[in-house]
């Protein structure tokens, strides 16, 4: 039985129970409604009134402990990827993406309010992972309004430095991935993973995939990008702070061998995702904060 937490005149929210144990919250508000759950602590829908979704979440995914929800946007840390950099400066493969977002988070705060719904998330934690052991703590504020806007601060309590990388690693839907392009993304430099080859500078077609880009920002550039959707007639604005890089990802029919994405899902979405791809220093008892603020514009 799903639980109310709040409701007054603008909306409610209430908790209830995803699988095998996770607990998520589903608020319903005159501007919208989402889902966000506290296994991970990940936005999985937001649907603004009269819109179609903004995030896509796979059908197929997995609500088990210790695994990755596949849809959202998963808070890949402290490494995105499968690098990690120990305490030594060595760095070595593991496992994608860091373990916030297989971890359980802590529901601190909510609110109701006319112009929208507010939810603050956190995790602290120490000795999560071997290769990561240091004490952290990590803080989002969600906000669904007419815009979506998330904050996530990142705050070092071991006696030293800690090196990270990460990433919003948002799904954005879309009618069709190759209906889809973006705005002021073809100047950039852009590393290819799906290549190998670094450095590249090459227009996208479409985002029909395998496609799976480390995008560069310049410095003092502007840090939005547009998801141009032509087949659903809309424009997603996401704009970001603190991010060096935009990864961009479709796994295209690679999605044919993943178990967590639902037949033909890899057509319903792009992956954008705000990032810092490479090592970032974090001195003992320093807070860092990355955000996103993301707009829908039906045209
Ligand atoms: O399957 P996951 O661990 O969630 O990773 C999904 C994808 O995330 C990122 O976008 C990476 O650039 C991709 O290389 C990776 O395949």
């Amino acid at each position: 039985m799903p639980q109310l937490l709040l409701e007054n005149e603008f909306g409610r929210i209430e908790q209830f129970l995803l699988g095998d144990g996770l607990q998520a919250l589903r608020f319903v508000h005159q501007k919208g409604q989402g889902t966000i759950s506290l296994y991970a602590g990940q936005v999985l829908t937001w649907q603004p009134h009269a819109q179609q979704p903004v995030f896509w979440l796979s059908k197929d995914s997995a609500y088990r402990q210790g695994k990755a929800i596949r849809g959202g946007i998963p808070i890949c840390w402290p490494w995105f990827g499968d690098k990690v950099k120990l305490a030594d400066g060595s760095i070595i493969s593991t496992s994608n993406h860091g373990f916030a977002r297989q971890s359980q988070w802590q529901l601190d705060a909510f609110t109701i309010a006319a112009e929208g719904v507010s939810i603050t998330l956190s995790l602290r934690g120490e000795q999560l992972s071997k290769y990561w052991p240091g004490a952290f703590q990590l803080r989002q504020n969600l906000q669904f309004s007419e815009a979506f806007s998330q904050q996530l601060s990142i705050t070092n309590l071991s006696p030293q430095p800690v090196a990270y990388t990460c990433a919003l690693h948002s799904y954005f839907c879309v009618g069709h991935a190759k209906d889809t392009n973006f705005s002021a993304l073809n100047h950039l430099i852009f590393d290819d993973k799906v290549t190998g080859k670094r450095q590249q500078r090459s227009p996208l077609v479409n985002c029909q995939g395998p496609i799976d880009r480390i995008y560069h920002r310049e410095q003092n550039q502007q840090n939005n990008l547009v998801i141009v959707d032509h087949q659903w007639q809309r424009e997603i604005a996401i704009c970001s702070d603190d991010c060096q890089q935009w990864v961009l990802w479709n796994p295209g029919v690679n999605a044919q061998a993943m178990t967590d994405i639902h037949a033909q899902g890899e057509n319903e979405f792009v992956c954008l995702e705000a990032a810092n791809t490479q090592w970032q220093t974090l001195a003992s008892q320093a807070t860092r904060q990355i955000s996103q603020v993301v707009k829908v514009n039906q045209r």
